[in-house]
């Protein structure tokens, strides 16, 4: 596979003065005003056909900055940059629209910043007007257009001008669903041809499309690899700040011990992630068949299962929730509850006691595969609590669907389906 975007040891240096007048003393002596700020430092990256690569990172981390680097909006200050093939970019939406300008001048006007001659705009014109979808809109000035058919115009020409390389900013957020859905059948044709990038902060949609998730953090790669790995540590992440996070890795260690040593399930995971307070543990989860209250080796849509669980408690919880995450190959939710969505209160728990719970359901009907379950327990309400423990990956489930079902990631069985023959 070849790569289409080269960035090699890529940094972009600001200069930061603490008043303005500073950067005018600084020309007229030879004294410093400014301190350094690296906004990007020293990456390196590769990105090749056909691949989807995602880019999370907190506000500040360098996410922008670099892809306008590598869209050539900014230089870098030292390090180099090379992209192979066309680029369409959605950074800043609508970033070369003339308010003044009809929709449809605008995208020759676009087609031309892209980089494009006036013919292939021509050729694909009838595309774009079809997936904009704003009828006679295209020809008033896009200053009366409202956000979300400016969105629908910059999306349709950036997408529709087939670029080998597709650069989204998290500007698909601003659009209605169906015009989302169209957006990402869209990227999804780009993708068997080229490349794209994505900056979202939507950790499903990332899991969903991306072949690889890169986390930035300080302008560097902090961390970097397959999407349900890295987003499950980034939630985490994102729950809690850097130095509790360190010092839940070095918890979660004593944790996966007394999940594997308690629990004769095979759905334990000796390499579950689990971050808290400390507040108390969970100290046995297990995947049981409801009615032979058997561990449960695989399952099937319809089962009915109990997820069983016993927590060790250290410190009172006053208001505890539970719940629990089940998520697909790739990380996405499939199912997520808790006993505050299930409208159960709980009783407080008490310091040196452990409480054994068990959830209750019928599996839902999914594709056949690997899922797993994340589980959690809190203090407090739902809008305002803390994280007492929270386990990622906690049970690896196998489920088995007898029916050939090749699309998506499950489906719904309908109730009270009667087939009738009238004639
Ligand atoms: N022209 C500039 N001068 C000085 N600092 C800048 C400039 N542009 C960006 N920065 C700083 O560089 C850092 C990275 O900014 P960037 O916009 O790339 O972050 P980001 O990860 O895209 O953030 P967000 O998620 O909020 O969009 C920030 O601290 C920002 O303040």
């Amino acid at each position: 596979m070849d790569t289409l975007i080269e960035v090699n040891s890529v940094s972009k240096v600001y200069k930061l003065y603490n008043h303005p007048m500073d950067r005018v003393k600084e020309v007229f002596s030879k004294k410093k005003y400014h301190r350094k700020f690296h906004a990007v430092d020293n990456m390196s990256l590769n990105v090749k056909r056909g691949e989807t690569v995602g880019i999370i990172g907190k506000n500040g981390s360098g996410k922008s900055t670099l892809l306008k680097m590598i869209t050539g909006v900014l230089t870098p200050t030292s390090g180099s940059i090379d992209v192979k093939g066309n680029i369409s970019a959605l950074l800043e939406l609508g970033a070369g629209f003339n308010g003044d300008l009809s929709g449809l001048e605008n995208i020759y006007l676009n087609g031309t910043l892209l980089g494009y001659s006036k013919e292939y705009v021509e050729k694909s014109l009838d595309a774009i007007l079809e997936f904009a979808d704003i009828g006679e809109f295209i020809h008033q000035p896009v200053k009366t257009y409202s956000s979300g058919m400016f969105v629908r115009l910059a999306f349709a020409i950036a997408i529709n001008i087939n670029p080998e390389i597709l650069i989204v900013d998290e500007a698909l957020s601003v659009g209605d669903m169906r015009f989302q859905q169209k957006c990402y059948r869209k990227i999804r044709e780009i993708k068997k041809n080229g490349t794209v990038l994505f900056v979202s902060h939507d950790t499903g949609v990332l899991a969903s499309f991306c072949d690889r998730i890169i986390w930035m953090d300080g302008g560097r790669i902090f961390k970097e690899g397959r999407p349900d790995k890295i987003l499950d540590e980034y939630q985490a992440f994102m729950s809690y700040d850097i130095k509790e996070m360190q010092a839940v890795t070095s918890y979660s260690a004593e944790i996966d011990n007394e999940i594997s040593g308690e629990s004769n399930s095979s759905f334990s995971n000796s390499k579950a992630q689990a971050f808290g307070n400390g507040d108390g543990f969970f100290q046995s989860i297990r995947l049981l068949n409801y009615e032979s209250g058997h561990v449960a080796t695989t399952v099937t849509g319809g089962d009915q299962v109990l997820i069983d669980f016993s927590l060790n408690i250290k410190k009172d919880i006053d208001m505890p929730i539970l719940g629990f995450t089940l998520k697909d190959a790739l990380g996405s939710p499939v199912i997520v509850t808790n006993s505050h969505f299930e409208k159960k209160s709980l009783q407080p728990f008490k310091g040196g006691q452990v409480y054994h719970f068990q959830f209750s359901m019928s599996f839902p009907y999914l594709r056949s595969g690997k899922y797993s379950l994340d589980i959690a327990f809190a203090n407090g309400t739902y809008q305002a609590h803390e994280q007492v423990q929270w386990i990622n990956d906690a049970l690896i489930i196998v489920v088995r669907d007898p029916r050939p079902y090749q699309e998506g990631r499950g489906y719904l069985v309908p109730q009270g389906i009667e087939i009738n023959q009238i004639l």
